[in-house]
């Protein structure tokens, strides 16, 4: 068995008995009280749900494994020249809880590496759709229809036993995660540069060769990659996309149909979509302004009029987080460190100025601060890459590693069907 998949194993098998001890002698046990608001209001803040591979305080933001992004870019094996995290390193912390030395990560790097192999009929698949297919569309797609190589979908098939599920889950999550950046990358060239593939340099680690397939082999950018897809890659269990994945997994539908549910979440403008609207809308802005440097009136004044239009300010607020996100700081440190003086990153940092008095003034945006998605166009616009509705697809190569990282334990832990309650408006009244 593999390095990664055996510590898996020995982890999983003493936390469910863990877990089966507990229920036993405190099942009862109340955690949490539900409002009639919190029923109308999506859920917010009822605890429903076991995560285990990272948790977020709506004040310090996210922690993966309990260790916050400064903590990481600290702590994980960083790239070749030793400036930002490796996500491999993530994906490691993430599954089993530990930070992983630099041989592992190295480890994680090749196996990745050895399981790249996208299936042809992937790629004839995406060729077979419109070119203009929006790219979370086309990643959707590619993802169900490798869906066809799912190793778990084949043993459930022969009756493989329920406690042997988070075996085949771990090696789908292992092949689908290597090959997703080949399928990303393949989906930016096929879409923005007329099908002009580029071929993988299986030398370089997870991000770097997804930055030279994308056909941007600086330094700079591999660091960016390196950084994005660590940030990005969970934000606990209850988010649109983690919960979807979980949801649909929860059915013993394969890593396959689960993350492929996951990303049609992660593709809606309230959620990982809003990185493409936030650099929409300050293009728009820049260009209904007729300026490339707005002042901070100016820009007030454009917030103001997009809310006046019953918009939405994308890249702000949030539904837990209730301080600036350190998302978003750690792509700002990102920018003062390589691009400091950027004209578009200046601009984000002026509406990081302007628009939180605004939607306070509002009274009743319980969370008036950046998220993550109101960085990041502005650092990938610096490097060339424009093409804004493609960035979720980057979002979702990321949020892979957390959400499928959590699938195996769910599978390992023996987590039953997901099945909430619902109720009509008629059985509130009547309660009332
Ligand atoms: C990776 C991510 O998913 S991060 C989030 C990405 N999404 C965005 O950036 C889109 C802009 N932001 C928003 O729409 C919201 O803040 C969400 C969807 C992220 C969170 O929604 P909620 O938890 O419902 O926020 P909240 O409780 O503060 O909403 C209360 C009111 O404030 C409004 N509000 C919240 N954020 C904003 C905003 N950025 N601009 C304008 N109004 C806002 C809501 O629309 C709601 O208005 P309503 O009562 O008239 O319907
Ligand atoms: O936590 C959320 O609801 C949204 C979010 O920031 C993420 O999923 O990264």
């Amino acid at each position: 068995m593999d390095p990664l998949k055996q510590k898996f194993s020995e982890k999983a098998t003493a936390l469910r008995s863990e877990i089966k001890a507990m229920l036993k002698e405190h099942g009862d046990k109340r955690f949490d009280e539900v409002t009639l608001k919190q029923i109308y209001g999506g859920a917010r803040g009822i605890k429903s749900m076991v995560w285990e591979t990272s948790q977020l305080d709506a004040l310090e933001g996210i922690r993966f494994r309990g260790y916050s992004i400064p903590q990481l870019r600290e702590q994980l094996p960083k790239g070749p020249d030793g400036k930002e995290p490796r996500p491999e390193g993530l994906f490691w912390l993430m599954l089993v809880g530990e930070v992983p030395t630099d041989e592992e990560v190295q480890w994680v790097t090749e196996q990745w590496a050895s399981r790249s192999e996208v299936p042809e009929h992937t790629f004839k698949a995406l060729d077979a759709l419109p070119v203009d297919t929006h790219p979370m569309t086309q990643f959707t797609v590619a993802i169900a229809s490798m869906q066809s190589e799912s190793e778990f979908a084949r043993r459930y098939d022969e009756g493989i036993s329920k406690n042997d599920y988070w075996d085949p889950t771990y090696e789908d999550t292992m092949n689908l995660v290597a090959r997703l950046p080949r399928v990303a990358a393949y989906i930016y060239r096929r879409t923005f540069h007329n099908g002009d593939h580029i071929a993988p340099d299986k030398s370089l680690d997870w991000s770097g060769n997804f930055a030279h397939m994308l056909g941007k082999d600086s330094a700079d950018f591999q660091n960016l990659m390196r950084l994005y897809l660590t940030i990005h890659a969970d934000h606990e269990g209850g988010n649109a996309s983690a919960h979807t994945t979980h949801l649909v997994g929860s059915t013993l539908s394969d890593a396959y149909l689960s993350l492929s549910a996951g990303m049609n979440a992660l593709a809606g403008p309230l959620h990982g979509l809003a990185n493409q609207e936030v650099i929409k809308w300050i293009f728009n802005m820049l260009e209904s302004l007729g300026t490339q440097r707005p002042t901070k009136e100016q820009i007030a004044k454009y917030v103001e009029d997009t809310l006046a239009s019953g918009q939405v300010i994308p890249g702000y607020g949030h539904a837990v987080l209730r301080k600036p996100d350190p998302r978003f700081m750690a792509q700002k440190r990102f920018a003062e460190e390589y691009i400091k003086g950027d004209d578009v990153v200046e601009v984000v940092w002026k509406i990081f100025d302007v628009v939180p008095p605004i939607l306070q003034s509002l009274g009743k945006v319980k969370n008036p601060w950046p998220n993550v998605d109101a960085h990041s166009g502005a650092l990938l616009v610096h490097y060339g890459l424009k093409e804004y509705s493609y960035y979720t697809v980057l979002f979702g190569v990321s949020r892979a590693l957390g959400v499928l990282a959590a699938l195996c334990w769910s599978r390992a832990l023996g987590f039953p069907l997901e099945r909430p309650k619902s109720v009509t408006t008629e059985w509130v009244k009547a309660q009332l």
